[in-house]
């Protein structure tokens, strides 16, 4: 396999700042990490210490300042926005709030996450739509509203939104806070599951036990440095 396909991820010498002048302040410091293929990682670490830095950098939302970031590929610094909007296609976010649109039922908020890819016929984004939805066992809710549903079947939907486009890499924050255990163990189980199948690569920030002990590689990060990096 060719370098770009086996790491997804390659960071090199990442620094990362916010504000400016004497509110300047920097909030990563020369981060270095390969993620492979396929891998389930999660990322840890104290309030403050960068992880949603790192996830937002790595997932196109903010530009790379200093440093290397290759994403599937493809160097993030100085990248075109073109460039990005074509990264961003191929990644599937999951936030600690699900942030449904209260008004579409699960099938339509899960469609939604085919939108950025445009020009898909609407039967085809139906039975998309449909197929993600059994898979994260929500066959039966499909024209639910998501104040019908339970806390736990709004994150399912959340995470069939983030597979529906068969992203190459899962970025998610915090995705089973607010989860009973079965339904975080479901999630976990999910996202394992289509590493193993399709190659899908998840990196996952996290304070959940629940989660810990599945990952195949913990990462944790202490005042913008990765400080511990251990492999199950
Ligand atoms: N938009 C911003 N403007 C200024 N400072 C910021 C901004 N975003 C983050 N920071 C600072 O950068 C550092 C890292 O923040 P970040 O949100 O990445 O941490 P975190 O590990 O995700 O924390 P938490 O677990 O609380 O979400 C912190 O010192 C934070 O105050």
């Amino acid at each position: 396999m060719a370098m770009e396909d086996r790491n997804v991820i390659e960071v090199r010498g990442l620094n990362h700042w916010f504000g400016t002048g004497d509110a300047r302040k920097q909030a990563l410091y020369d981060l270095d990490l390969t993620i492979e293929a396929g891998s389930f990682t999660v990322l840890m670490g104290p309030s403050g210490s960068g992880k949603t830095t790192v996830l937002t950098l790595l997932g196109c939302l903010r530009s790379v300042q200093d440093g290397s970031v290759r994403l599937l590929g493809q160097e993030l610094n100085g990248a075109s926005e073109p460039t990005l909007i074509a990264l961003r296609r191929r990644l599937g976010f999951i936030f600690q709030a699900h942030n449904l649109h209260e008004s579409l039922t699960a099938l339509q908020n899960v469609m939604m996450g085919l939108q950025v890819h445009g020009g898909i016929p609407h039967r085809l984004a139906v039975r998309a739509a449909t197929h993600a939805l059994g898979l994260v066992g929500l066959s039966d809710r499909v024209d639910y509203l998501p104040a019908n549903l339970s806390g736990g079947q709004k994150q399912r939907v959340a995470v069939a939104r983030a597979l529906i486009g068969n992203p190459a890499l899962v970025l998610a924050d915090e995705p089973t806070a607010a989860l009973d255990a079965d339904s975080a163990a479901e999630v976990v189980g999910l996202l394992k599951r289509l590493g193993s199948v399709r190659g899908t690569t998840t990196l996952l920030v996290t304070h959940d036990n629940r989660i810990l002990e599945r990952a195949d590689r913990i990462l944790v990060l202490e005042d913008g440095r990765i400080v511990s990096d251990t492999i199950a």
